[in-house]
């Protein structure tokens, strides 16, 4: 089954357009005369061979002329763009519904009543959910085909998104929030398999990460509705939460009409359909070559791997599909271990930390941080194909794990300076309150039922009070001077839930903005991108299915065991732990992630033929442009070093 990379060999004006491209650079530099004759006397490679068309264009302007003609012809129909923009939708929907709970449950919580655990299960239902259908996912993908598992992802969006809008009470909110946990979770394994498998190989790594790209979208998008309604106290979540109905509908009537993945078509032996499809994808490019390749892909693996047994087990005992998996999963985990989602969630209280006072800005501001998350996927879209997905997510990865160590440090300096408590008011309900027993805003900050009234003299704080937070809102106190936003604002007091007023606030400002920027453009989109290529066909399905299971349960361990690890590490201790995290997904990495930019999805196979995490070994090949040219049947392996010998 293990195809050697020579064996893929295409025949490719365009790589000879590169080529000659680069030989005219490095005649302009004035170099290249002597190295090209002296490389085109050592292998006179293309001129000695009998290629018809090549010697017809034997001089050098004919040749040129000829391979951009063709590379002009070779153009990506607009139709694969827009089945990855259709499909990619399943992304925004998991973007939106994913990031619009938070704003919903500030209105939900009033109008419902909904207690912590209410409010806690409405958030992971749909995380868990998600999880659970991402693993079932692979089955039905393997057994029914891509098309059908995206349209049953959007008519499950659509049906949850009509369940929440019309509930009445929180056990129907529950159910509608499962459900779209379960359309959130086939999406996420199903859309990248699916882009990867129609995508042109050049443009493969760009269309998968357009799906994260909407993912990011989708939050940015959720954060601005949020803000929106939250100015409709009265039934404004029916609006958040139904919204997503718009885009999953759409979705729905689009994919009636797109086609199957002609990999997987070829798989069932549809061949004909198939091949239909791959030309509709190609435009006027010659498909016989990708076609025969796929083919005999699936041909060798039948033969090599055989067919018994679960394909999980197949994929366990074949070292190579082993590699992958364990790459995949590695990925996916260490991407939700590096604390993506807490910060998101924290963005908000990071920012009124650093000085934001006013709530409804600070939504806005949290608006902002999707944003930015948004803006940087787009990055991470344009440098995919040039940095390729190794440099980009180690680049990422680290830039990460240094933004984290900011983040902490800024938590950890406004610790240590943590405002002392200087008064004791006691509660006029004479109920107990362990607000009272902390004397620094530190140990108040950590504690959920509490916050700290205070004022300010110049930028210190002073005459503070620890006291319990408002049950209904955390932009107030229960009782006592800042009880009251309005009154309180204008006495000159300020209120501080969840964190402290210190000289250093904007030292965790500065970190979450660079958390953003760098993880966004790789660490981001990278691990669902590269699960989208590395499985061989037979067993694309499940590796897909696992490694979104992965991310999906370490999201939601991540999530529920953040404030238990900011009550015994405090904050600075939790995102000390995810840099941690950090720096050991950067040696995972390092070591293990391989090179696939550029190649065909039959190719990748090959590169977990060797020892895992041997990656980091052959890194100085990593930048050598390697390109298989057939001229009449025989294959040339060209490295940019030979680019003399073409002209
Ligand atoms: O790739 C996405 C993206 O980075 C999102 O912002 C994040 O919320 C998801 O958990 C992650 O899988």
């Amino acid at each position: 089954m293990s195809r050697k990379a020579s064996d893929n060999v295409e025949y490719t004006l365009r790589s000879l357009s590169n080529l000659m491209g680069e030989k005219r650079r490095r005649q302009a530099d004035g170099s290249a005369g002597s190295g090209a004759a002296a490389a085109a006397g050592e292998r006179s490679l293309i001129a000695a061979e009998s290629c018809s068309s090549l010697n017809s264009a034997a001089s050098g302007g004919d040749l040129e002329r000829a391979a951009r003609r063709q590379f002009q012809q070779d153009e990506t129909p607009g139709f694969v763009y827009v089945v990855s923009v259709f499909s990619a939708l399943g992304g925004f929907l998991f973007g939106y519904d994913t990031g619009v709970v938070s704003g919903a449950l500030l209105l939900l919580k009033r109008e419902l009543n909904l207690d912590a655990l209410w409010q806690e299960l409405l958030v992971s239902s749909t995380v868990g959910a998600a999880a659970l259908s991402a693993l079932a996912g692979g089955v039905l993908n393997g057994l029914c085909g891509r098309r059908p598992c995206i349209l049953l992802a959007s008519g499950l969006f659509t049906a949850g998104a009509g369940v929440l809008a019309a509930a009445r009470d929180k056990e129907t909110l529950l159910g509608g929030r499962v459900v779209v946990g379960l359309g959130i979770g086939v999406a996420s394994m199903t859309v990248p398999v699916y882009i990867a498998e129609v995508a042109p190989p050049h443009l493969r790594g760009r269309l998968v990460t357009i799906n994260t790209l909407f993912i990011t979208g989708g939050q940015f998008f959720a954060s601005v509705v949020d803000g929106i309604f939250s100015y409709l106290a009265k039934d404004g979540w029916r609006y958040m939460l139904g919204l997503s109905a718009v885009p999953a509908v759409i979705q729905f009537f689009g994919f009636l009409f797109l086609p199957e993945s002609p990999r997987w078509l070829i798989q069932k032996g549809q061949t004909q359909r198939a091949r239909r499809i791959l030309s509709q994808m190609r435009g006027n490019q010659a498909i016989d070559e990708e076609y025969d390749s796929i083919k005999n892909n699936i041909e060798e693996e039948e033969k090599e791997v055989g067919a018994a047994g679960p394909v999980i087990c197949r994929m366990l005992t074949y070292p190579p599909t082993r590699r992958a998996l364990i790459v995949g999963c590695g990925l996916q985990m260490f991407q939700q271990l590096s604390g993506i989602n807490t910060v998101m969630y924290y963005s908000a209280t990071i920012l009124q930390m650093s000085g934001v006072e006013d709530d409804r800005l600070a939504i806005w501001l949290a608006a902002l941080t999707a944003f930015i998350n948004f803006i940087f996927t787009l990055v991470g879209v344009w440098l995919v194909e040039r940095m390729g997905r190794r440099k980009l997510t180690l680049g990422s990865l680290t830039g990460t794990a240094v933004a984290l160590l900011i983040l902490a440090s800024g938590f950890l300096l406004s610790a240590q300076v943590s405002p002392r408590i200087t008064l004791n008011p006691s509660d006029p309900s004479r109920q107990n309150s362990t607000c009272t027993k902390y004397s620094y805003c530190n140990g108040c900050m950590l504690d959920p039922d509490c916050g700290l009234c205070y004022k300010l003299n110049k930028s210190s704080v002073v005459e503070s009070s620890c006291v319990p937070v408002d049950k209904d809102s955390t932009m107030k106190a229960a009782w006592g001077r800042c009880s009251n936003e309005t009154v309180f604002k204008k006495e000159g007091l300020f209120w501080a839930y969840n964190f402290c007023p210190t000289p250093y606030s904007w030292t965790a400002l500065l970190g979450l903005i660079l958390y953003l920027v760098f993880f966004a453009p790789g660490m981001g989109p990278m691990p669902w991108t590269v699960n989208s290529e590395i499985y061989p066909l037979w067993a694309r399905s499940t590796g897909n299915a696992c490694s979104s299971g992965v991310n999906w349960v370490f999201n939601v361990f991540v999530s529920l065991t953040f404030l238990h690890t900011a009550e015994y590490l405090t904050y600075y201790g939790a995102f000390f732990l995810y840099a941690g995290f950090a720096a050991l997904g950067l040696v995972f990495i390092y070591g293990c992630l391989p090179e696939t930019k550029g190649k065909k999805l039959e190719e990748i196979e090959s590169l977990f033929e060797n020892r895992l995490c041997t990656c980091g070994m052959s890194d100085s090949d990593e930048g050598r442009y390697i390109e298989y040219i057939r001229v009449k049947g025989s294959n040339y392996h060209l490295s940019d070093n030979d680019a003399s010998d073409v002209e």
